[in-house]
């Protein structure tokens, strides 16, 4: 309740106005020469398909939103526009404060550096300098728990060390909003764990998060807010406890 009066008062950090992202089924499936000169609806290829449409999404600062639907619905390209990694067909995304994303397996990490020059990079990045990166680089390597791997590119990890390192670092932004894709998934259940206090301690501090998860008991401890993803379309905006009960009731529990 404390946090529903807090959020009330808060400012708007994202607009998410009608937005609509189209992608191609078919990567080899290239427009045709007589395309160009066809009228502007035939110019709609049948591979494109449209992953979200007509969403409008506002969130303000310190809010906790859960991400919800079944495989392919656009959960992750919602928050890759969030992220600005990817740029909508149709309306608008509006971002006023940094984000700090964790949505895939890579957390943006580069294959070839090393885990020690990748969390330098991406830390700086994200606008932190370098005696601020020396300042917190142990803490940073204890969370992820690979000290003896320091020098060894970030390639030849194992996915749950990648996914260590990744969000030890992007954990440790100074970013006003989190993006949590369900990458966490791939930890150990210990590592899990302690992410997850992690995010509880990110959250206590005002940050806002947008958690993708299939994971109805994860959803419930950080979110307040829910959003429920269907064929690409919002079908409902509420409480996370409210979003979760429409999806079992569409499609049995989270
Ligand atoms: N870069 C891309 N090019 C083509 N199609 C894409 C691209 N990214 C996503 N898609 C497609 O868009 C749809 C939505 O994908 P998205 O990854 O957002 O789903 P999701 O809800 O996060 O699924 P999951 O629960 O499986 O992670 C899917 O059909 C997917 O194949």
């Amino acid at each position: 309740m404390a946090n529903a009066t807090r959020t009330a008062t808060q400012e708007t950090v994202i607009h998410v106005d009608d937005v609509g992202i189209r992608f191609r089924r078919n990567r080899r499936g290239r427009r045709t020469f007589k395309d160009l000169f066809a009228s502007r609806n035939r110019r709609s290829r049948p591979d494109e398909f449209w992953a979200l449409r007509h969403l409008s999404v506002e969130v303000r600062a310190g809010e906790a939103i859960g991400v919800v639907g079944r495989n392919g619905q656009g959960k992750s390209t919602l928050l890759k526009l969030v992220a600005g990694v990817i740029l909508p067909d149709e309306g608008s995304v509006e971002v006023s404060l940094g984000v700090a994303p964790l949505i895939e397996i890579t957390g943006g990490f580069v294959e070839d550096l090393s885990v020690r020059d990748n969390v330098y990079l991406t830390a700086g990045l994200h606008g932190m300098t370098r005696p601020m990166i020396d300042a917190r680089f142990d803490d940073i390597i204890d969370f992820a728990e690979i000290g003896g791997f320091l020098d060894t590119p970030y390639k030849h990890l194992s996915s749950g060390m990648k996914v260590r390192i990744a969000f030890a670092v992007i954990s440790r932004l100074e970013e006003p909003i989190i993006l949590v894709d369900e990458v966490l998934a791939v930890g150990d259940k210990a590592f899990r764990e302690k992410c997850y206090r992690r995010i509880e301690e990110l959250l206590a501090d005002g940050r806002t998060l947008f958690f993708v998860s299939h994971n109805e008991r994860d959803l419930r401890r950080f979110c307040t807010r829910g959003l429920y993803l269907d064929k690409g379309r919002l079908v409902l905006d509420g409480t996370i406890a409210d979003v979760l009960a429409r999806y079992d009731e569409e499609y049995g529990p989270a």
